[in-house]
């Protein structure tokens, strides 16, 4: 029976699958976990054990829930499903987010208990979770909520749900720096409650609470769901792990698919700890590995298991491939982020197919100076997230006010954004003064008829009058240089970026971005209209969806995807591994650098065939490190050269040195290689440092 199921597969699909897989899709009854390696065929696999379980065991599609990570992979393993089995049966399987599973609960329960409850998610509502929060926000703060803090104050508020946590066990476990968090949180949920809205954590919350205080609800769901399955079990969060462990009791018919390598949603509340503790949850579990990679070529394959390996916290598996080897991974190291887009654009614009290459990134900062050279070089792409908080960001607001003020030194509102950043000492009072005044001359000649000021005070007014003078006459590019240095606005941001709830390298990437939008700049009005015409074009690239076009995303919402090339951007320590990840590791926790550890690899494993890792030696003029994580992967690639190359030495063959000359090796070790060279005599060497050199050649 099982023979024809897979050529059916095999057939329809036109894949051959492999024994673990066949083992995995075979499974019935109880508990199952698959874990496997990047590119190993997971949702293969899924689809597969569906259509078994329909037809070789007459399940009902009705009765198998399949639960996907994001509503785009649902929607594709819908079809892919469908392709294969036909739209009849397609059409009958469930394949959902656990939110949207959440949400058939929480409506089935409100009926029953005549309620009513209104989701507030989405921009479209008058009334959305934003607005919401951003009320909250100024009443609790008396100020307004940057797009910064309300994406901190969006994903603690998600933490502490999908963790199941006590406001009260949050705040003494995390350390946050915003401010009155407790308070905000308090008067979001008992304004949610009075109201009857729900956002998309409470769709978890409360559909877990409807499980747990209403069994006649609870055992209809567990008799409809016979077979529950759940794809990318690495990052399922502790909530919604309750919720599927009440669906599939007590008959446990529970399979998951998951690479624990791959979990990269820990500050979402993704638990991989309770993937490593399967067993002790459910007991009797079969579990199954995945080990082939089907994706990469052998190049990749092996130095990505290298690469993961040093994580201690995780299942030990080995990724292995039949694929060949292709390019070799190539580090390029460049001084700056100019000559990484340069690098990037030479190599894409070689092609006429864009749609194979993507660029990934740790934060969305970094497509903002990629996009700048792409469109230069009318090359079309798709930003994943398009939503840009940059554009709306304080800093470039700020430097935005400061050009503005140079244009036009009437304009009060604008002076009134910058005039405490520049260490001049101007008192609230004064420009209040300045505020009430006719504006018919400018700030400087306001602030000089000020009664309050003295006489040293009225000096320094008259030098920034001058010195916004010179700004009004630089080209935006030499104007910011000018706003960091001489206008001190960069000894601000130092100061305070802490309190303000910001690293300093996270601003200073801001910074380098708005000067490579400057750069190609002469006029302020210039660089204001290109900040536009660059936010349009981000927006508007999502029509590019699906087309001819480079794909440019976070590597989070990359996970899933594959692409003939990568190339991995930006990667400097401190951004890549976090700043944060990096302090925590040198106290002693080092889950948050084992996190950015797996996202850098689920970067690299989306490449197929061509992976560029880029690191840069400054940004914005300043030096930076390499990421360590490069220089891990330098030493892997060197081991494996070393293991290449001492495969082929052999004592009394000749070698080359490019500084000695020709010579015969007379003894190996396992570091040290002798030589007696034919004009410098005997001399014994470091391999390795030989081989970082590149100083030996097999003749
Ligand atoms: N038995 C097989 N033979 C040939 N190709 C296969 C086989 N199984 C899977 N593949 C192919 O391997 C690639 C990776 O498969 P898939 O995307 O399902 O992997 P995955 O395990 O979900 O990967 P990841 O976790 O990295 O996103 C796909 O192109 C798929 O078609």
């Amino acid at each position: 029976m099982s023979s024809s199921f897979f050529d059916l597969l095999k057939m329809k699909y036109s894949i051959d699958l492999n024994k673990q897989q066949k083992q995995a899709v075979l499974h019935k009854n109880g508990p199952a976990i698959v874990l496997a390696v990047p590119g190993a065929g997971k949702t293969t696999v899924l689809i597969s054990r569906t259509a078994n379980l329909i037809l070789n065991h007459n399940i009902n599609p009705e009765n198998i829930l399949s639960i996907t990570f994001s509503k785009a992979a649902a929607r594709d393993m819908k079809d892919r499903f469908s392709s294969i089995f036909g739209q009849g049966i397609g059409s009958k399987a469930n394949f959902s987010t656990i939110h949207s599973f959440a949400y058939s609960i929480i409506r089935d329960y409100a009926c029953i208990a005549k309620k009513s409850y209104r989701l507030i998610e989405g921009e479209s509502s008058s009334t959305n979770k934003t607005l919401i929060l951003r009320e909250i926000y100024r009443t609790v703060n008396n100020s307004f909520l940057n797009e910064d803090k309300l994406e901190e104050l969006l994903s603690h508020i998600s933490y502490i749900k999908n963790m199941m946590l006590k406001i009260d066990d949050f705040i003494k476990a995390n350390n946050t720096s915003f401010n009155n968090f407790s308070e905000i949180y308090n008067l979001y949920e008992s304004y949610k409650k009075e109201h009857n809205y729900i956002d998309f954590d409470d769709m978890l919350t409360l559909s877990y609470e409807i499980l747990k205080s209403n069994s006649k609800l609870l055992n209809k769901y567990r008799d409809k769901y016979e077979y529950v399955q759940v794809d990318e079990g690495q990052d399922t969060s502790k909530i919604q792990n309750e919720i599927i462990k009440a669906i599939v009791s007590p008959k446990n018919n529970l399979f998951i698919v998951a690479d624990d390598d791959q979990s990269i949603y820990g500050f979402r509340g993704a638990v991989p700890e309770e993937l490593l503790d399967f067993k002790s949850i459910y007991p009797n579990t079969k579990m199954f590995y995945m080990e082939e990679n089907y994706r990469s070529s052998k190049n990749i394959v092996y130095i990505c298991n290298e690469f993961i390996k040093k994580n201690t916290s995780r299942y030990i598996k080995n990724l292995i491939t039949s694929n060949s080897n292709n390019r070799p991974i190539t580090i390029v190291k460049v001084k700056d982020q100019y000559q990484q887009y340069k690098y990037i654009i030479e190599n894409i614009s070689k092609k006429q197919c864009f749609y194979n290459s993507a660029i990934l990134y740790r934060n969305n900062i970094s497509l903002i100076g990629m996009v700048e050279g792409l469109i230069r070089h009318n090359i079309p792409f798709y930003v994943r997230d398009s939503k840009m908080s940059f554009f709306n960001h304080w800093v470039l607001k700020d430097i935005v006010a400061f050009l503005e003020v140079a244009l036009e030194p009437k304009n009060s509102l604008a002076f009134e954004k910058i005039y405490y950043k520049m260490n001049r000492y101007i008192s609230k009072d004064s420009i209040s003064y300045v505020l009430k005044a006719n504006m018919s001359h400018s700030v400087f000649d306001i602030l000089l008829e000020y009664p309050g000021f003295q006489y040293f005070q009225l000096d320094r007014i008259r030098s920034l009058k001058r010195e916004f003078k010179s700004l009004s006459r630089k080209n935006p590019y030499e104007g910011i240089s000018f706003i960091e240095k001489e206008l001190e606005y960069a000894n601000y941001l130092r100061d305070n970026c802490k309190s303000l709830g910001y690293s300093y390298e996270s601003i200073k990437a801001i910074i380098s971005n708005i000067k490579i939008i400057a750069k190609e700049t002469k006029t302020i009005q210039e660089f204001l209209e290109k900040l536009n015409n660059m936010q349009r074009a981000i927006e508007d690239s999502r029509y590019n969806k699906g087309k001819n076009a480079v794909y440019l995303s976070t590597i989070h919402s990359a996970k899933g995807l594959e692409f003939e090339e990568i190339y991995m951007i930006d990667l400097v320590d401190g951004d890549f591994p976090s700043q944060a990840s990096i302090e925590a590791f040198e106290e002693g926790n080092y889950k948050l650098l084992e996190e950015e550890r797996r996202l850098f690899y689920v970067g690299m494993t989306r490449a197929k065939t061509v992976l560029d890792i880029i690191t840069l030696s400054t940004m914005n003029n300043e030096e930076v490190q390499n990421s360590r994580f490069v220089k891990e992967l330098e030493w892997i690639m060197l081991s494996l050269k070393e293991i290449q190359v001492k495969k082929q030495l052999v004592v009394g063959n000749e070698i080359s040195h490019s500084k000695f000359g020709k010579g015969n090796i007379i003894n190996i070790t396992n570091d040290t290689i002798t030589i007696k060279f034919h004009k410098e005599g005997k001399k014994r060497l470091s391999l390795h440092s030989c081989l970082e050199k590149g100083l030996l050649e097999i003749v």
